[in-house]
């Protein structure tokens, strides 16, 4: 283990001095886990509460518990108690205004105390500061906060000097902000916000390659275009690198169905590989139609490898660029129980079955695959949705045509979408199994900033006709 010749303890041996305590409970990867704080560090309208909402969102889903500690959400509620400072202005943020100050200090602390009982506790493996982080002096004071705690951090830096993308965050996130909703108009909050970026601006010190090298960081320029890595450790961290080299700004529209009624839903069978039944290839018709009127452009088809669903795309091969099939999108594996019925289930195997039902997650089938099994398989293909190229966030921000490359339809099963769209929709774990995603329903997922957008298509086959709804999953 190389010793930093520079300063003190690296990060890394900090962390060993503190009893590591944390293993995972689901056994899928038995990696000892030490805390980690991922601290964020950039001037506003950078990115970093989006970048730690999607983080923290995709953490959780891989089963590493995360929560992110929003600084600013600290200070609004200083404020509100202390009700001083009227509206967070420009002038708030200026160095000079000294109660000010004060609220911010105050507020970071809070933010820290709460961080610390949350990582301490073990409730979490990773928690993300969300703040500014923009002095050296301040950086210090985290950095010694989690060498006295043993917690290891790690800098996520965003670094955006396009004016197209800062004008998108400024249009789309910081005028809705709480600073501003109802305190002044648009074209104000926006002015005032520039404001806000110029007085941090005079005291930014970007995280120094050379003085700051003993840390671990990741510089990511302009939405990730570029990144610059140092000092990696451990398995959190990589997969946060990872993450953020397959994230850029946001997917475009995503749509997902389940294959068309099969004789096994019929005959309420498990898993199988039964071909569609009259209904279900109503439904693969009415598919081919939706998407001829729906007029998308160069639409891919991501399809799983059961017959049932590749009868289902088979009408898209009109109206699609091009179709896949991934394997990772089959049906969880019902191992001993495939072909059964769930009576044929109860009665057979009623201990697997008490098991099934006490912990659907994490429950595998003998000869089969858990919930989190299937998670597992199906991050290569949340990387490659993530990597499509990206409408932008608003009119604001213009990616050449050519870069823009098509939606995608995903058709697939049951148990395979409630995990992609607990992914989606920053569902907890323990819900994940029990989503509703009926046959013969086309659900759009459009995505926003910090959340994302759906509607409902449902197919009517005795009436041929579609019903559509927004809202979220049940
Ligand atoms: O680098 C930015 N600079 C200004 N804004 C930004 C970013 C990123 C961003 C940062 C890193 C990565 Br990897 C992907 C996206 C997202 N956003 C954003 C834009 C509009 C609304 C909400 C967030």
């Amino acid at each position: 283990r190389t010793t930093s010749s520079q300063s003190g303890p690296s990060m890394e041996e900090a962390s060993t001095k503190r009893k590591v305590t944390h293993t995972l409970t689901s056994g899928y990867s038995d990696h000892v886990r030490v805390p980690n704080v991922i601290v964020m560090v950039g001037l506003p309208a950078r990115g970093k509460t989006y970048i730690s909402k999607k983080l923290c969102r995709y953490l959780n889903w891989a089963g590493i518990k995360t929560r992110v500690f929003n600084v600013g959400e600290y200070r609004r509620k200083e404020e509100t108690a202390c009700d001083a400072i009227h509206g967070a202005n420009a002038y708030f943020f200026s160095a000079d205004n000294e109660e000010a100050l004060r609220v911010r200090e105050e507020s970071a602390r809070r933010a820290m105390e709460d961080l610390c009982e949350y990582l301490d506790t073990s409730k979490g493996t990773v928690a993300i500061l969300d703040a500014t982080n923009t002095t050296k002096k301040r950086r210090k004071m985290v950095i010694n906060f989690c060498q006295e705690k043993g917690f290891r951090c790690f800098f996520i830096e965003s670094l955006c000097d396009d004016p197209n993308i800062i004008n998108a965050n400024v249009t789309d996130v910081k005028v809705n902000s709480p600073d501003y909703k109802g305190v002044m108009s648009a074209e104000q909050a926006k002015d005032d916000f520039m404001k806000r970026i110029e007085n941090y601006a005079k005291q930014y010190e970007p995280l120094d390659m050379d003085k700051e090298c003993h840390l671990s960081f990741i510089k990511v320029i302009n939405a990730g275009r570029s990144f610059y890595v140092n000092r990696v450790n451990g398995h959190a961290q990589s997969r946060v690198i990872y993450y953020l080299m397959n994230i850029h700004l946001l997917p475009r529209v995503i749509y997902f169905t389940r294959h068309g009624e099969s004789g096994y839903n019929r005959m309420a069978r498990m898993g199988g590989d039964s071909p569609l039944t009259s209904d279900g290839d109503a439904y693969a018709e009415a598919l081919e139609l939706f998407f001829k009127e729906e007029r998308v452009q160069d639409l891919r088809v991501w399809c799983s490898q059961k017959i049932r669903a590749v009868q289902t795309a088979k009408g898209l091969k009109g109206v699609a660029a091009h179709v896949e099939y991934w394997k990772a999108l089959d049906e969880l594996d019902a191992g001993i129980c495939e072909g059964l019925t769930y009576e044929d289930i109860e009665n057979r195997y009623p201990k697997q079955t008490e098991d099934r039902r006490r912990d659907k997650y994490h429950y595998r089938f003998p000869a089969g695959e858990s919930y989190e099994d299937v998670v597992a398989r199906l991050e290569p293909v949340m990387m490659e949705l993530e990597r499509q190229v990206y409408l932008s966030l608003s009119l604001s921000l213009h990616i050449s045509s050519n870069l823009l490359q098509g939606n995608v339809l995903v058709v697939s099963h049951q148990a395979v979408l409630r995990c992609i769209l607990a992914y989606f929709t920053d569902r907890a774990l323990d819900e994940l199994p029990y989503i509703d995603v009926p046959l013969h329903t086309l659900i759009k997922l459009v995505p926003r900033a910090y959340s994302c957008h759906l509607i409902f298509y449902t197919y009517d086959a005795t009436r041929g006709i579609w019903s559509a709804r927004e809202g979220t999953l049940n």
